[in-house]
Order: structure tokens, then C-alpha cells, then sequence
């Protein structure tokens, strides 16, 4: 049995800033995970990359400057490739393996109870509905892993109703594409300057949303305010964990939701040292 988060949410939302913060206190607290890098289009990194998906592709910048595809176009290109290598041109030799086989090899690495953390690309249609991504989760389960989406939004973009309900929209919309255990994250709270503007957004009442909604908005909106209110309520799972990483509390606090998400700990005799959140 092994676990992964699977780190996806909208383009610049904080995924790999988290990745490393998120390795940087595994170190502090001596525990193990391993990082792999999902984004064909990622340059640098601020943590070790243990497994790194550009090894399997061509690199987003030949696509671009082969196909004359824009960087988005690209990036999917890209990932549909991974699935569509079967017949590969005289160009893309190296991309003979599809990803399953690929993602097999890389597996084989690592043993038993590991760890992972697949930091993603931002493209929002890589989960909402381009299949690669989904297809790739289901691949690790077969190969026996817990995996967990941690999908991240930016706290800069619930200011208000409206952008909080788009928000939600595009997190549901992975949670019904993926079917993962799914966690949400409000990052960048050290950016917000009023808390309050956001507490209420946590873990919102859909009368409140509701009413919000319709000062907001033209009275033409209204059946459609009320539906979307009641669906954010119905999907109880779309609150939103706020992640300020200047706190090592803050992180430990995720992490132990994740972990709690995917079992992560309850049989295994985890080693994690005792952890003081008075140390921030
Ligand atoms: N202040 C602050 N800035 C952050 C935080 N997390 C990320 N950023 C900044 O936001 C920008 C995007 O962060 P990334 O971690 O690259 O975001 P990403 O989701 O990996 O972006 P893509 O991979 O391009 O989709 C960078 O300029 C980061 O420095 C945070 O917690 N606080
Ligand atoms: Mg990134």
C-alpha cells in the first residue's frame, strides 16, 4: 500500500510553493515523502525532485515550436500525448511508452508504504475534463495507492460571492471528474489582510450565500443563485481549508486532514517526532 496527494488546482493557485513547503516541513518533522513532477512545462524547482515526468516527454517548448501551439494548447497537447504514444513519429521516438508502463517503471522505485506528492500543472481542463488525469489516478490505485486530491485555491480570489461560487464550481467539477477523496485549500492566507472577508467563505451557510448572491446580482439571476447555493450545500465536502505557510501549525494542520483522508498512519508505525506548534 502506498500514498499520494495529488496537487492540482488553477494556474499560479500556490501548487508547487505548497509542494515545497509542504517537503521542507517533512524534513523538519523527519518524516519521508517523495516529490514527482507532473507539469511538462515546470523549470525550476524548490524541492528535490525525485520522479520527473519531462524525463518521458518532449519538453512543452518543442511542442510550442514544432506544432505552433500556444502554451496551453501545448501543455495539453503534451499530456494527451502521454496517452496517445502509441504510434509514435520519427520526432517523438523517445515517447514509445505510454504512461502506464512509465508511471510502472517509476513505481518499481519506491517501496511499500511511501509517500507521494504529484505536483500538477495548472491547466484547469487537466481535471475538469480532459480523461489523462483521471486515468493516471486510477493506474495508481490499481497499483494499490491511497490517493487524495488537494485541490488549491488562491484566498485572493474569494473576495467575493461570485468568484467564491466559481471557485467552488471549478473544485467540484474535479471532485466529480477525479472521484478522489478530495480536500480544498484556500492558499496564500498570509496575502489576506481581513481575515474575516474570508472566514465566512470556509465553510459557508447556503442561505447566507443565497442572500449574497442576489444583492449582488440582477434579479435574473435568482432561480439560478438559489440552485447553485443549495449545490454548494448539498456538496457539504466544498468547504475550504485556509493554508497560511508561514505556520508550520498551518501545514501540519493540512497535512494531518490529508493523511487522515487516505489512512495515512492508522496501521503503520508512522515516524513522526512530536511535533510543537508553538514553534512558529
Ligand atoms: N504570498 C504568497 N505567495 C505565494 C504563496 N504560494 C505561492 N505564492 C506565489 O504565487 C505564485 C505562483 O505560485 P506557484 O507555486 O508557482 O503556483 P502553481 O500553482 O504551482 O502554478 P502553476 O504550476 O503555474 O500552475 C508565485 O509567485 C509564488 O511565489 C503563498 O502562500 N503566499
Ligand atoms: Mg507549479
Amino acid at each position: 500500500m502506498g500514498y499520494a496527494q495529488l496537487v492540482i488546482g488553477p494556474a499560479g493557485s500556490g501548487k508547487s510553493t505548497y509542494c515545497s513547503s509542504l517537503y521542507q516541513h517533512c524534513e523538519t518533522v523527519g518524516r519521508t515523502i517523495h516529490m514527482v513532477n507532473l507539469d511538462p512545462a515546470a523549470e525550476h524547482f524548490s524541492y528535490p525532485v525525485s520522479t520527473d515526468i519531462r524525463e518521458l516527454l518532449i519538453s512543452l517548448d518543442d511542442v510550442m515550436e514544432e506544432l505552433g501551439m500556444g502554451p496551453n494548447g501545448g501543455l495539453i497537447y503534451c499530456m494527451e500525448l502521454l496517452k496517445l504514444l502509441t504510434d509514435p513519429s520519427e520526432n517523438h521516438r523517445h515517447l514509445e511508452d505510454n504512461l502506464d508502463d512509465w508511471l510502472d517503471e517509476q513505481l518499481e522505485g519506491y517501496l511499500d508504504d511511501d509517500y507521494l506528492v504529484f505536483d500538477c500543472p495548472g491547466q484547469i481542463e487537466l481535471f475538469t475534463h480532459v480523461p489523462v488525469l483521471r486515468n493516471f489516478v486510477e493506474h495508481l490505485k490499481r497499483k494499490n495507492f491511497n490517493v487524495c486530491a488537494v485541490y488549491l485555491l488562491d484566498s485572493q480570489f474569494v473576495s467575493d460571492v461570485t468568484k467564491y461560487i466559481s471557485g467552488c464550481m471549478a473544485s467540484l467539477s474535479a471532485m466529480i471528474q477525479l472521484e478522489l477523496p478530495h480536500i480544498n485549500i484556500l492558499s496564500k492566507m498570509d496575502l489576506v489582510s481581513n481575515k474575516k472577508d474570508v472566514e465566512e467563505y470556509l465553510n459557508p451557510e447556503a442561505q447566507v450565500l443565497l442572500s449574497q448572491l442576489n444583492r449582488q446580482m440582477a434579479p435574473k439571476f435568482g432561480k439560478l443563485n438559489k440552485s447553485l447555493a443549495e449545490l454548494v450545500d448539498d456538496y457539504s465536502m466544498v468547504n475550504f481549508i485556509p493554508l497560511d505557510l508561514r505556520k508550520e501549525s498551518s501545514i501540519q494542520y493540512v497535512l494531518s486532514h490529508i493523511d487522515n483522508c487516505i489512512q495515512y498512519g492508522e496501521d503503520a508505525d508512522v515516524k513522526v517526532r512530536d511535533f510543537d506548534p508553538e514553534e512558529d
